[in-house]
């Protein structure tokens, strides 16, 4: 049986070529007309991962009755748009939500927003440390796969695992996408402090109070201690907050660079996704009683509420308090 993937930016076409690094057929559902003939003339997406030669046995389409034959579709599409594709996705068939984000409005992770969109097909989550690049590249990936149907997990897992890349099985799927979501608002701020100069000490007080906020939320929500402190959860977080390579820590250096966030999000053709969660998760966190500081600065640089000095006044003035 054929694999499918939904969505052919960066993440989407990385897994595509990852699942037909072995010579097996996939189907690549993509957007833009220009994507598919790209893909299918010259093995190329110059738009979202230039400089990578994809597999010939990558076949892009625009019409999703060519993912009625899959038996397993990875969704990989902006977390804001996820509802809508789903929707018209094959029903009934696994599907394996690679997005991360908390949607607009409904305030639902992905997997609750998934199941309202397509009741019948079950669900897994697959989040961790994973530039697109990287994976694209076959370099040594590790990553969480999330399936509460944990003999279902282990099939999805067999099937998506290749010589490099190692999923690791949880049943955790809340545990998994709170991570996903969390960190892209965290790799904003940190990429601030990039911008700013703050320092390397700022980077790290950032990752380990910003994780001290993850859990926080996390475990409200009914996530595991365990998944927030692994792949999904510290081990991506340390990886978007160290590298220009993420588009949530360059938009935040822009920001930390003295750029309004009007400029930097205007005419933006990739995803930064922590700049769609952060106020979700901001509201979510202020209903729920769970203190998130680091994320109500971010909300307030991205809508350009405060200056940026007034933003980390007030982060340094904050009451003392046990760790
Ligand atoms: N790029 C990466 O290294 C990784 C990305 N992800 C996640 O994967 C998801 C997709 O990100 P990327 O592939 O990087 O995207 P991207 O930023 O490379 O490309 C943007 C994508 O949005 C799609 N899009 C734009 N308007 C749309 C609409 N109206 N309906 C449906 N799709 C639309 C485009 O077709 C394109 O596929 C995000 O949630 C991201 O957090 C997860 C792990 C790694
Ligand atoms: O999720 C990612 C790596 O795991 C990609 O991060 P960015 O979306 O910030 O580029």
């Amino acid at each position: 049986m054929k694999a499918g993937v939904i969505g052919a930016g960066a993440w989407g076409t990385a897994l595509a070529q990852l699942l037909a690094s072995d010579g097996q057929d996939v189907a690549l559902w993509a957007l833009e007309p220009d994507v598919i003939d790209a893909i299918n003339g010259v093995h190329e997406n110059p738009l979202y991962l230039a400089n990578i030669p994809l597999s010939p046995s990558i076949r892009a389409t625009g019409a999703m009755a060519d993912l009625n034959a899959c038996d397993m579709l990875l969704v990989v599409s902006p977390a804001q748009h996820l509802r809508s594709v789903v929707a018209q996705a094959p029903a009934g068939v696994p599907l394996v939500l690679c997005s991360k984000g908390i949607e607009a409005g409904s305030s639902l992770l992905m997997s609750e927003v998934a199941q309202q969109a397509q009741p019948t097909s079950p669900i897994a989550v697959l989040s961790g440390p994973t530039f697109a690049h990287e994976v694209a590249k076959g370099l040594p990936t590790a990553i969480t796969l999330a399936c509460e149907d944990k003999a279902l997990g282990q099939r999805l897992a067999a099937r998506i695992a290749r010589p490099s890349f190692r999923p690791y099985l949880s049943d955790d799927v809340i545990g998994a996408e709170i991570g996903g979501a969390v960190k892209n608002v965290l790799a904003i701020a940190c990429g601030v402090a990039e911008g700013a100069g703050l320092g390397l000490n700022a980077r790290a007080a950032l990752i380990s109070r910003g994780f001290a906020e993850m859990t926080r939320f996390g475990l409200a929500r009914g996530a595991r201690p365990e998944t927030l402190g692994g792949l999904s959860g510290l081990g991506d977080l340390v990886l978007t907050c160290s590298s220009t390579n993420s588009r949530n820590f360059s938009l935040g250096k822009g920001l930390g660079e003295g750029a309004s966030a009007a400029d930097l999000l205007s005419n933006r053709r990739t995803v930064a996704e922590g700049a769609h969660t952060a106020p979700v998760l901001r509201d979510a966190a202020r209903a729920a009683g769970v203190e998130m500081p680091v994320v109500e600065a971010v909300c307030a640089l991205l809508t350009d509420a405060a200056p940026l000095g007034q933003v980390i006044d007030a982060l340094l003035a904050r009451p003392l308090r046990p760790e």
